[in-house]
């Protein structure tokens, strides 16, 4: 890639992989990847292989002339948006060992979802060669997958978690909000309530009182189906009891009307 000379001359790169339709969450992570590296680049890919259902595949948005808007201003110095082609040029297969973690949470409702993750972020790694590279911890499943699939294949790429952001009202931002009707978009402010009850009382109540009023808060609201709300150890995605555990993070899944989204809130 372009970036190689600077890369010599001792430059450091950021990769911050998207799937475009760009909001200020991702502009988060182009503002932490400017403090940390000397270059920032920003892929835009919407990948085929980590969709389990068509039907998301191909209504997901792809507003490209905002995104690059928003990369410019953002002060984002390159973005890399290949074709379908290009990242998959022959039909191949891949597999590779994950971790008993693939399997629990969005792995067990998007079957080989982080198989599709992983392989386009290998080859996103191997385009662009970055020394750092820049994740959302909304999608925290994600990024304790891509960690094991570095060390599996022993890259030299550091991985950086950033906090989710949200809108004014607690919503976590996601580029599927959008298809959010205003009905919907009042209804999945339950999740982050759901999750901020869990924070809020989590000295005080025990683990199966926290999930029971949590699952009943998301359960009573109308126009949301209720995948998972757990309280999870955040390496092994294992629903914890003992709350003096440690590493506990409460993690939600739901469908609000048409549109599944997902969120979190680390507890400890
Ligand atoms: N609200 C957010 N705060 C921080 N990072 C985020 C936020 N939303 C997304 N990201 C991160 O941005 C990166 C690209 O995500 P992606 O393009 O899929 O956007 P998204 O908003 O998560 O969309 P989706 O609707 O597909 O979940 C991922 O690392 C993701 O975790
Ligand atoms: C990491 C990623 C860009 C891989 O397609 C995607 O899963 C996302 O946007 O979180
Ligand atoms: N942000 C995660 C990508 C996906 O939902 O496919």
């Amino acid at each position: 890639m372009l970036l190689e000379p600077l890369k010599a001359a001792g430059q450091k790169i950021a990769l911050v992989p998207t799937m475009g339709a760009l909001h200020k969450g991702h502009v988060s992570l182009i503002d932490m990847a400017k403090e940390q590296a000397d270059q920032v680049v920003c892929s835009i890919f919407v990948n085929p292989t980590q969709f389990t259902d068509p039907k998301d595949l191909e209504k997901y948005p792809r507003p490209l002339e905002h995104d690059i808007k928003m990369l410019e201003e953002a002060g984002c110095d390159v973005v890399f948006m290949p074709s379908v082609k290009e990242m998959y040029p022959t039909k191949e297969n891949w597999h590779i060992d994950l971790g008993s973690a693939e399997f629990l949470l969005e792995g067990e409702f998007r079957k080989g979802h982080y198989q599709g993750v992983t392989q386009i972020v290998k080859k996103l790694f191997d385009a662009v060669d970055p020394d750092l590279a820049f994740f959302g911890q909304k999608d925290f499943q994600q990024v304790l997958m891509i960690e094991n699939m570095v060390a599996y294949f022993k890259l030299p790429v550091k991985i950086i978690t950033c906090p989710i952001i949200r809108e004014n009202d607690g919503l976590a931002m996601s580029s599927r909000n959008i298809h959010l009707s205003a009905q919907d978009r009042v209804n999945a402010l339950v999740l982050s309530r759901a999750l901020a009850y869990v924070v809020d009382h989590f000295k005080t109540l025990p683990v199966a009182q926290l999930l029971e009023k949590a699952k009943e808060m998301i359960r009573k609201t109308p126009g949301v189906e209720l995948d998972y709300f757990t309280i999870a150890n955040g390496k092994t995605l294992l629903p914890e009891q003992d709350k003096d555990a440690g590493n506990l993070v409460a993690l939600v899944a739901a469908k609000v009307g048409e549109t599944r989204l997902i969120d979190n809130m680390i507890l400890s």
